[in-house]
């Protein structure tokens, strides 16, 4: 089995997060999580739910404060990044939108608030394929609207890390196939790309790379197709009930 080996710190590309701990309060959310994506391949991060994927995420991002180990993009801590949205893009469940607001006036303020050349705007209502709609409020909007709105919101400043917390929560088959197609496109440019679901029908076929926890731990990391190939079964959900990410 690939097991994550302590110490196997990352490279400086991509991301790295090495034995992660987080206590709140008297419980023990993360107790050494380790994980690493790396450019140009999708890295899923699987667990059960409150198995600390989230909280993982926000300590990369620099939303909370982790006790005791690192993460890191690009080697460096995310606060510690001169222009870190030019660096990585992220969605989380949390993100938020005005919804008086149009789609538009939300990307526009978050460019200025990035420092990101007003161009980029229009780039990503293309390439997202938002035109029919983002210049409506965003209170309007169907849950596949608001899910391209933050990607695009993600990809203002043209991030060579994506990072998507749960991305197909509420979205219908298209909306899936969707992120899938995205997921594997943004794969394809270079980009390092982190997705966490514990949703793993969604993912099957998409992910070069996994990492799975379970109660705050990492218990295996590596390339889906090495761990099919060493733990001797055939899909994505036998690798994780085999690593003992099932409850
Ligand atoms: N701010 C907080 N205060 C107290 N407990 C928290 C806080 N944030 C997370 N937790 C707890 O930490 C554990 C890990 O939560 P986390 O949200 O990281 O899990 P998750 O794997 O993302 O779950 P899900 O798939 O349901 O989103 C859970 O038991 C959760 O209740």
């Amino acid at each position: 089995m690939t097991e994550w080996r302590e110490g196997e710190a990352g490279t400086g590309e991509g991301v790295c997060v090495d034995r992660l701990t987080k206590t709140f309060r008297r419980h023990h959310a993360l107790r050494g999580v380790c994980l690493e994506a790396r450019p140009g391949r999708v890295t899923g991060f699987l667990g059960p739910n409150g198995s600390g994927k989230s909280t993982t995420l926000r300590c990369l991002l620099g939303l909370q404060r982790p006790d005791s180990g690192t993460a890191t993009i690009e080697g460096v801590r995310y606060e510690r990044h001169e222009n870190p949205t030019s660096v990585v893009g992220a969605v989380l469940d949390s993100s938020t939108v005005d919804p008086a607001m149009s789609g538009y006036a939300h990307l526009k303020v978050y460019a200025a608030f990035g420092g990101h050349r007003a161009e980029r705007v229009d780039r990503c209502v293309e390439e997202l394929e938002m035109e029919s709609y983002v210049h409506r409020c965003a209170g309007g909007y169907s849950t596949g609207m608001r899910q391209r709105l933050g990607i695009a919101t993600a990809l203002l400043g043209n991030p060579r890390i994506v990072v998507l917390d749960e991305p197909t929560n509420g979205l219908d088959p298209d909306g899936i196939a969707w992120i899938r197609e995205l997921v594997r496109d943004f794969a394809a440019s270079g980009r390092t790309v982190l997705v966490s679901t514990h949703v793993l029908s969604e993912f099957e076929g998409v992910l070069d790379d996994v990492v799975i926890v379970r109660e705050g731990r990492t218990l295996v990391a590596g390339a889906v197709e090495r761990l099919k190939e060493d733990l001797g079964v055939d899909s994505l959900e036998a690798v994780y009930a085999k690593a003992g990410g099932r409850r």
